[in-house]
C-alpha cells in the first residue's frame, strides 16, 4: 500500500457509471476524488479556446503542463467545481463532442505524460478515489483495491440517454450508441495506456445493477481488505 494514503482505483469505459460511483463513494469514505477524465476534457476544452490543433502534441504538451485549473471539492448541497483558467466549466465539459476531443489529445503520449504528475498530486490523505481509464494499470500500478466497471454498450448509451433528453438538444439514442462505439474503439486501441482491466483489477459488469448494488459491491470489496480504517 502506498505509504502517503491508500488508492481506490475505479476504471472502464464511458458510461459505465465510474464517475457516479467514485463520487459517491469519495464521499462516504470522507476520501478525495480524482476525475482524470475531466483533466483530458479540460485539455481538449482549452485548446478549442485557444485554437490550438487537436493533433498538435507539441501545443497540447505545452497547454497540459500549464492548465490553470481548480477542482472545488464537493460540499453537502453541491457537486464538484471546475475552474478553469478563472471560469466555471463543470457542466460545459460534459458534452459528447468535449469528451470525443478529450479521446482523441489522450491517445498523444506527451499528453499522458505532462498529466501524469497531476494525476498522482492528488493522493492525499486520508485516501484517493481515482476514476478513469488507467487509473489501475499507469497512474497508481500499486492501489489496494481496483475496480474494472463496465456494462454493454447499449446499456450504457441508454444510461446516457436518460441523462442528456431535456437538457441537450437533438440527442438520439442511436448516434449516442455510435459514439460511444467510437469513443470505445479509440481507447481501447491506442498504443498508450489503452483502456484495460489491470491484472490484478476486479471486473465488475453494471448492466443489470444499479447503482447501489455497484457501491454495495465495492464496500463488501473494502472491507475484505480493510483498507478504509
Ligand atoms: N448501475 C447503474 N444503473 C443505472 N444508471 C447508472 C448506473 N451507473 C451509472 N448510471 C447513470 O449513467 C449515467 C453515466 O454515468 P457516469 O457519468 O457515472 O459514467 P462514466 O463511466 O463516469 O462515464 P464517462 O467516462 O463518460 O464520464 C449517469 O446518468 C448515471 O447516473
Ligand atoms: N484516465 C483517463 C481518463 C480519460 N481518458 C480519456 C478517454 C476518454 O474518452 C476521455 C474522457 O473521459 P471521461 O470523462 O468520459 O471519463 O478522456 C483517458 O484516456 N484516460
Amino acid at each position: 500500500m502506498n505509504s502517503i494514503a491508500p488508492v481506490i482505483t475505479i476504471d472502464g469505459p464511458s458510461g459505465s457509471g465510474k464517475g457516479t460511483v467514485a463520487g459517491i463513494l469519495a464521499k462516504r469514505l470522507g476520501w478525495n476524488l480524482l476525475d482524470s477524465g475531466a483533466l483530458y476534457r479540460l485539455l481538449a476544452f482549452a485548446a478549442h479556446n485557444h485554437g490550438v490543433d487537436l493533433t498538435n502534441e507539441e501545443l497540447l504538451k505545452k497547454l497540459a503542463a500549464h492548465l490553470d485549473v481548480q477542482f472545488i471539492a464537493a460540499t453537502d448541497g453541491q457537486l464538484q467545481r471546475i475552474i478553469l483558467e478563472g471560469d466555471e466549466v463543470s457542466d460545459v465539459i460534459r458534452t459528447e463532442s468535449v469528451g470525443s476531443g478529450a479521446s482523441q489529445v489522450a491517445a498523444l503520449p506527451a499528453v499522458r505524460e505532462a498529466l501524469l504528475q497531476r494525476q498522482r498530486a492528488f493522493l492525499e490523505a486520508p485516501g484517493l478515489v481515482a476514476d478513469g481509464r488507467d487509473m489501475g494499470t499507469v497512474v497508481f500500478p500499486d492501489a489496494p483495491l481496483k475496480i474494472f466497471l463496465t456494462a454493454s454498450a447499449e446499456e450504457r448509451a441508454r444510461r446516457r440517454y436518460l441523462q442528456l433528453k431535456g437538457k441537450v438538444d437533438g440527442v438520439s439514442l442511436s448516434s449516442l450508441l455510435d459514439e460511444i462505439r467510437a469513443r470505445d474503439e479509440r481507447d481501447t486501441q491506442r498504443a498508450v495506456a489503452p483502456l484495460k482491466p489491470a491484472a490484478d483489477a476486479i471486473q465488475l459488469d453494471s448492466t443489470e445493477l444499479s447503482i447501489d448494488q455497484v457501491l454495495e459491491r465495492i464496500m463488501s470489496e473494502i472491507a475484505i481488505r480493510d483498507i478504509a480504517g
